[in-house]
């Protein structure tokens, strides 16, 4: 299979039986939001499509639960920081539940890693490739200019003019980051540098090389604004230390956009993963994100959401039909055997090609829908039948399309067709709204 990869800007060959991949998880100071679940959907769409393919994953990812915001949030609360930060690793678990996401092989709090964190900066110093500036530690980015700034494809001099470079007279050069941050502030930590906290940037890459064993993994993947500078950092920290690249495959989404803009808690403009899924179910989003190639921006819309809505009426509706197909229908006919896991199987291998796949499951509903509109009997549905269902359960939708009937229903909707046939409709009726109280018709 190809994957678009942001580093070489090329779609590079996946062949491996056995991948490793890491994705930068959330800061836990507040419920995620329905932008932030756009990689965990999007990696869990991936990851279930190579388990489908008998890929095994060994996939990691962190929790932010040390830091300034979590701090912030403590103070504004009157709660300690690690009150904060359980409380909304709780929740963003039972969000990740509530989205039907398969949990990654492992999720780790990084405050639970911090010794480690510390004996990565030292080494980065004694190396020569940081400096301790009066308690502060930075990476010096002059031995690797070469290097920095191939993942967002820009060169230095455009990172330092671009607005996201921190300015601190401390640096040695603009572009140089903070490893460890001198401070008494919240919860600190002894270290050879003195007492601090560890910078963000530092925290995947030293996951990465203690859960991976220092190896290059094969994909690294979250949202496109982390591309600069938080990607760049890790992985220039991470040849630094290893003298190997950090992942051979860089993945990045595009935003979640509400009006064009971007959806942050910084704008205000969010909606919360918890509200929506009580709104509209988790399997809506997880239309919505497949409508749109993961790497472009995406506008959420009321159109969108009705498109997505329903998507989920018309396999209700197919659900139901597809009752008749079985227990009353009975004329056979030979169909056309056309192989549709081969097309999503093909549309996926080529970068995720996900709004292919829908369009892919749109044509296969209505082949079924066509046939049960001629009366014809659920053996000869079946192949079609087995390959949307396995497409559904594939992209990791709850909402499944079959009905499982007893003995006792098949009974009542046999006796509903006579009853029917004769005209005998009250009696029909009695039988039907029974039925349909059980979601079968
Ligand atoms: N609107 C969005 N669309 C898609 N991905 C997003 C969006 N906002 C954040 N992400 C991604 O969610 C993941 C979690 O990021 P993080 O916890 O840093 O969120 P955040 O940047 O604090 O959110 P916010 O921007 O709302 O403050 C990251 O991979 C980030 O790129
Ligand atoms: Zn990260």
């Amino acid at each position: 299979m190809k994957i678009y990869n942001s580093l070489t800007r090329t779609n590079t060959q996946l062949d491996k039986k056995e991948l490793m991949i890491y994705s930068c998880g959330p800061t836990v100071y507040n419920y995620i939001h329905i932008g932030n679940a756009r990689p965990n959907i999007l990696m869990d769409v991936f990851v279930r499509f190579l388990k489908h393919k008998n890929i095994k994953v060994n996939y990691l990812q962190n929790v932010t639960d040390i830091d300034d915001k979590i701090i912030h949030k403590a103070i504004e609360e009157n709660k300690t920081e690690k009150e904060v930060a359980e409380f909304f690793t709780k929740a963003y678990l039972a969000d990740l539940q509530a989205l039907n996401i398969i949990m990654p092989d492992k999720i780790e709090p990084i405050s639970q890693h911090i010794k480690q964190m510390i004996s990565f900066i030292d080494d980065l110093v004694q190396q020569g490739f940081a400096y301790n500036v009066d308690g502060d530690v930075y990476f010096a980015i002059d031995q690797w200019e070469a290097q920095y700034g191939q993942l967002s494809g820009r060169k230095p001099e455009e990172l330092i003019s671009g607005e996201r470079v921190e300015i601190d007279p401390k640096k040695k050069n603009p572009l140089d980051f903070s490893l460890w941050k001198k401070t008494n502030v919240g919860i600190t930590w002894d270290s050879p540098f003195g007492q601090g906290r560890p910078g963000w940037h530092t925290e995947c890459a030293l996951l990465i090389q203690e859960y991976f064993h220092g190896q290059t993994i094969d994909i690294h993947s979250g949202g496109i604004d982390l591309k600069f500078p938080h990607h760049e950092n890790e992985r220039i920290q991470y040849l630094a230390h290893n003298q190997k690249e950090l992942a051979n495959i860089w993945m990045h989404n595009g935003h979640l956009n509400w009006k064009d803009e971007k959806m942050s808690k910084s704008l205000g403009n969010i909606v919360l993963v918890k509200d929506f899924v009580k709104d509209f179910g988790s399997d809506v989003l997880r239309w919505i994100f497949l409508s749109t190639n993961y790497k472009q921006p995406l506008n959420l819309s009321d159109d969108l959401l009705t498109q997505a809505t329903k998507f989920f009426q018309k396999l209700d509706y197919l659900k139901k039909k597809i009752v008749f197909s079985k227990v009353i229908f009975e004329k056979t006919q030979v169909i056309e055997n056309k192989d549709y896991i081969k097309e999503f199987d093909q549309a996926m291998g080529n970068d995720l090609n996900t709004s292919l796949v829908l369009s892919i499951i749109e044509e296969l509903i209505k082949n079924i829908n066509q046939l049960i509109s001629q009366k014809t009997n659920f053996s000869t549905i079946k192949p079609l039948f087995d390959q949307l269902q396995l497409i559904l359960k594939t992209l990791g939708f709850i909402e499944q399309i079959e009905i499982s009937l007893s003995e006792d229903d098949e009974t009542k909707i046999k006796q509903w067709n006579q009853l029917v046939l004769g005209k005998d409709f009250v009696k029909a009726d009695l039988i039907r709204s029974e039925l349909e109280a059980k979601g079968i018709m």
